[in-house]
């Protein structure tokens, strides 16, 4: 039967055209992708032989050969691993299963440089045989099926592939690369050695090459060939599971080069912890905190987590288990003689074993990153990254609380001074800064950096050089109120309606009550003319040079993204009451006092009250309103 035509899946065309001009200068990443691919092959192959040892018994030695061909300018790679059918084969090489593809691919801006970090992070695989390979044979058989029932599949990589039956002699794959002249290099045995030993070392799977051993003998006289060159297998890798070695024994570059197998990702990890534990538990776990996020760290439905070997087998990808959705972000793998080698996802979820290894896991993952923290300028490269996971984990992770907030990263109004928008105060610089009789820490959510930055809620703090936490993301109220307090000090938001300073505003009382008694009957008249739009005027303390300022019913205030965020998920929003808050020495509450008129007053009353809540909310229950009032003020 004639092979049949397809045409790839919409995003796989898009992919294939970007991937041949983005990522040509990179180009030796391919050899790595398919070795891995292969790799992977043969781990599942192994984990299912567990079961049903028939499957291996033909050809029972695992491995990874891969042999170029001058003459025919071909490169081939080949494993005995599972193998694919042919329905195997379309769904898998032509189409691209990941959940956001399309989005992905939107997202990408054209510029090469940075479109290729993003397409190393997406993980492209099999299809970076484009890069090198104009056209591209895969010929393999299933361990499930029969010689006769293995697949030919080809493509060019221009928008179709085809596939058909074919006969192959053993289980397996065979990926055969017809190289672009371009890529004549990876002809060379020397060259693929060099690859092959660079960046698939440590994979626990043997490649071999097929190489030159012995030069052709050549006549002295008219150099015609007299025996020709000697070939044979040589295992150019040391094949030794990385994470099975002592880590003393193991370079950082070893490191570098097993992540990159392990994620497919293409830029080196920020860091790594590789722990070997014996006794009670056995284990070892290799955890890699990546340089970049993924693009869908928080699509929500990309699985994440751990490889699991059980005793060196490879059982599961993305095993969630032995750590915590707000660490989804860490990579790597653990391998366990305490678990069954038959133990299933969903009996992992009701393992105490389990259990026991996640908690142990995240206090490894936490460490790492405590040790990161040592280095400025990673550590800032990785809250920028990381930071909201970060967040997260204050209220999903009780147990480790105290760590994860010690590592968690703010703006304050101390940094303002110099670098704008850095958030690189840790909350044990801030306590170690804080005068001795500052008993609380204080902090200031808004709706942005700009609006933290111009809150009239600092005035009194500025005034005082008390530091001042900034936060501004829509994880940030949600994550204060899992923070109760550190070493002994009690979170306060600078808009509480209770705020007291305590210690820190020991001189003012006497000036306050001076403040209070001079405002006189101001207080009365404008509640008075606000009625129940306001809960309550008081004079305030914390103002110094704004006008005036509102403060909400409960503790802390609602934020307009949190009003929003609520709104948008259909949860009823109390309307908030504001206590409005005058400063009495600012000339336009002095202005608007002299004012006899009392229409006129309730005119100012609106506005200094509207403008308060115009400065906290970033908007105003009738902004129509509200400009005819100011405007009839200041055309007066
Ligand atoms: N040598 C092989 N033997 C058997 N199956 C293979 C082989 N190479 C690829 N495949 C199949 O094709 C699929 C797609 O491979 P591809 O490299 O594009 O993505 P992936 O390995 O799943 O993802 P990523 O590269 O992002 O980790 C694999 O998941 C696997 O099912």
């Amino acid at each position: 039967m004639a092979a049949q035509v397809h045409g790839f899946q919409t995003e796989v065309s898009k992919l294939l055209r970007l991937l041949a001009k983005s990522l040509y200068s990179n180009s030796d990443v391919f050899l790595r992708e398919l070795v891995s691919n292969a790799s992977d092959a043969i781990d599942k192959l192994r984990f299912l032989s567990i079961t049903k040892p028939e499957l291996v018994k033909d050809d029972p030695v695992f491995s990874i050969r891969v042999r170029a061909d001058r003459e025919a300018g071909m490169l081939t790679i080949t494993d005995n691993g599972i193998g694919m059918t042919e329905s195997e084969a379309n769904e898998h090489l032509g189409t691209i299963a990941k959940s956001g593809t399309e989005a992905f691919l939107a997202n990408l801006s054209g510029d090469e440089a940075k479109d290729s970090q993003l397409i190393g992070q997406f993980g492209v695989g099999f299809y970076s045989a484009f890069i090198v390979a104009d056209r591209v044979t895969v010929i393999s058989r299933s361990a499930n099926a029969p010689e006769n029932e293995a697949v030919r599949w080809e493509s060019t990589g221009e928008g179709t592939y085809t596939s058909e039956l074919t006969t192959r002699a053993g289980r397996g794959t065979d990926v055969i690369l017809h190289l672009k002249p371009e890529a004549s290099k990876y002809l060379e045995d020397w060259e693929l050695e060099e690859i092959i030993r660079t960046y698939s070392d440590h994979i626990a799977t043997p490649v071999s090459l097929w190489k030159e051993t012995t030069p052709a003998k050549t006549d002295e006289k008219d150099e015609n060939v007299v025996e020709p060159a000697h070939y044979e297998w040589v295992q150019v890798n040391d094949a030794k599971a990385l994470w099975t070695m002592n880590p003393r024994e193991v370079k950082d570059e070893d490191y570098k080069a097993f992540y990159k197998h392990l994620t497919h990702e293409y830029a080196d990890p920020l860091c790594w912890a590789h722990n070997r534990v014996e006794g009670e538990m056995e284990y070892t776990s290799l955890l890699y905190c990546p340089a970049t996020a993924p693009w869908n760290l928080y699509d929500g439905r990309e699985g994440h987590g751990l490889k699991l070997y059980v005793q060196r087998v490879f059982i599961l990808d993305k095993a969630e288990a032995f750590l915590p959705h707000y660490l989804r972000f860490i990579r790597g793998l653990i391998d366990t003689n305490d678990l069954p080698l038959n133990v299933s996802r969903e009996l992992l979820q009701e393992s105490t074993v389990t259990h026991k290894l996640k908690k142990a896991v995240t206090k490894r993952a936490l460490g790492m990153l405590e040790k990161l923290a040592a280095d400025n300028d990673k550590y800032a490269a990785f809250w920028s990254e990381f930071g909201k996971c970060l967040k997260e984990g204050v209220v999903e992770d009780p147990a480790n609380r105290e760590a994860v907030m010690k590592l968690l990263r703010f703006a304050s109004t101390k940094d303002a001074e110099t670098e704008a928008r850095s958030a690189t105060v840790s909350l044990a610089d801030y306590v170690a800064r804080a005068p001795k009789e500052q008993t609380k820490i204080y902090y200031l959510v808004a709706g942005s950096y700009e609006a933290a930055l111009s809150s009239p809620y600092l005035e009194t703090f500025r005034k005082k050089g008390i530091e001042v936490l900034l936060l501004w993301e829509r994880i940030d109220e949600w994550m204060m109120s899992g923070m109760p307090e550190f070493e002994g000090k009690a979170f306060v938001s600078v808009t509480a309606s209770d705020l007291e300073l305590g210690e820190l505003a020991k001189d003012d009382a006497e000036a306050q009550k001076k403040v209070e008694e001079a405002a006189g009957d101001s207080v009365e008249r404008l509640k008075k003319a606000l009625g129940d739009k306001v809960e309550g005027v008081r004079v305030s303390s914390r103002l110094v040079e704004s006008a005036s300022c509102v403060i909400g019913q409960n503790d802390q205030m609602l934020t307009p993204q949190m009003r929003r965020m609520l709104e948008a998920a259909g949860r009823p929003v109390p309307e908030e009451k504001f206590t409005l808050e005058i400063n009495p020495s600012h000339p336009l509450i002095q202005k608007a006092l002299a004012e006899t008129d009392e229409a006129r007053f309730a005119d100012w009353a609106d506005v200094i009250y509207e403008q308060a809540v115009l400065a906290d909310q970033g908007t105003v229950k009738d902004p129509a309103g509200f400009v005819k009032r100011l405007n009839a003020l200041l055309t007066k």
